[in-house]
């Protein structure tokens, strides 16, 4: 079987400028994948680009060993595809409640909306505060609501955009035991994230972009040994 996730050879450019320089990543069912690079290593733009919302100029995106790079983002949702955005994308007046119960109603849950939404909000420990608007809430909060507003769609494929910013420790540690148990349930998960201790804690491998490039990819013990990741990331103060 292939990995639900192939991206080959992903190429993408902003004027003359190489976002993405032939960047390729896989992401299996049951993982979680982390990718990290210091701001303005091309990230987001890969997320954009599997997510549907950026066509590479090279390069193609599986999934499941399909050709998707052509479909727009709606029909790779409908495929398993979730992701949350580093700039939240909630609605602000809306209670934490209605937030997930717009998004639980485009999804393959839509019949059981309601009860879907208040499941994912015991899972995320966000019970106490659904019915408070989603422009009250303190980011670590806004973000995990960002992250149930994926978990509705019951995605196979989950990209996370920098996900636990804003939480304390114990939010934290929260949020690394729910990606262990969303991977134990077979869910790929992609992880963009600053948090190293996160990143090192959760994650099964790790690749490291820098400008545009993959320049490491393995297990997180050998990343952290890494002399090209310390020199040009992890070394930073
Ligand atoms: N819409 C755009 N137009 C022009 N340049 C862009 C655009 N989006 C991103 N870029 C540039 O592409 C490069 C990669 O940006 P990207 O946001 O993907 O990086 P990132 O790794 O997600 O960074 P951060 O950690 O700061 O979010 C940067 O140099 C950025 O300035």
């Amino acid at each position: 079987m292939p990995p639900l996730l192939q991206a080959e050879g992903i190429t993408v450019a902003f004027g003359g400028r190489r976002a993405l320089d032939r960047v390729s990543l896989t992401a299996e069912a049951g993982r979680v994948t982390g990718l990290i690079g210091p701001n303005g290593a091309g990230k987001s733009t890969l997320f954009d680009t599997v997510s549907g919302l950026r066509r590479p100029q090279a390069g193609r995106v599986r999934l499941d060993g399909r050709d998707i790079t052509r479909e727009g983002p709606a029909r790779r949702a409908r495929r398993g595809l979730s992701r949350t955005f580093q700039h939240l994308e909630l609605f602000g007046r809306l209670s934490v409640r209605d937030n997930l119960l717009v998004a639980a109603e485009l999804g393959p849950r839509r019949r059981h909306a309601a009860r879907t939404a208040d499941e994912v909000m015991d899972r995320l420990g966000l019970a106490d505060t659904a019915e408070a608007p989603a422009d009250a809430l303190p980011t670590g909060i806004a973000r995990l609501v960002e992250v149930g507003r994926a978990l509705v769609q019951d995605p196979r494929l989950l990209l996370l955009d920098e996900p636990a910013a804003g939480q304390d420790a114990e939010e934290t540690e929260r949020f690394a035991d729910l990606l262990r148990s969303l991977a134990a349930e077979g869910t790929a998960v992609v992880l963009v994230e600053h948090d190293m201790s996160l990143v090192m804690a959760v994650c099964d491998d790790v690749y490291v972009l820098d400008l545009g490039q993959v320049v490491a990819c393995g297990p997180p013990a050998e990343i952290q040994q890494n002399e090209t990741v310390l020199a040009a990331y992890l070394g930073e103060p």
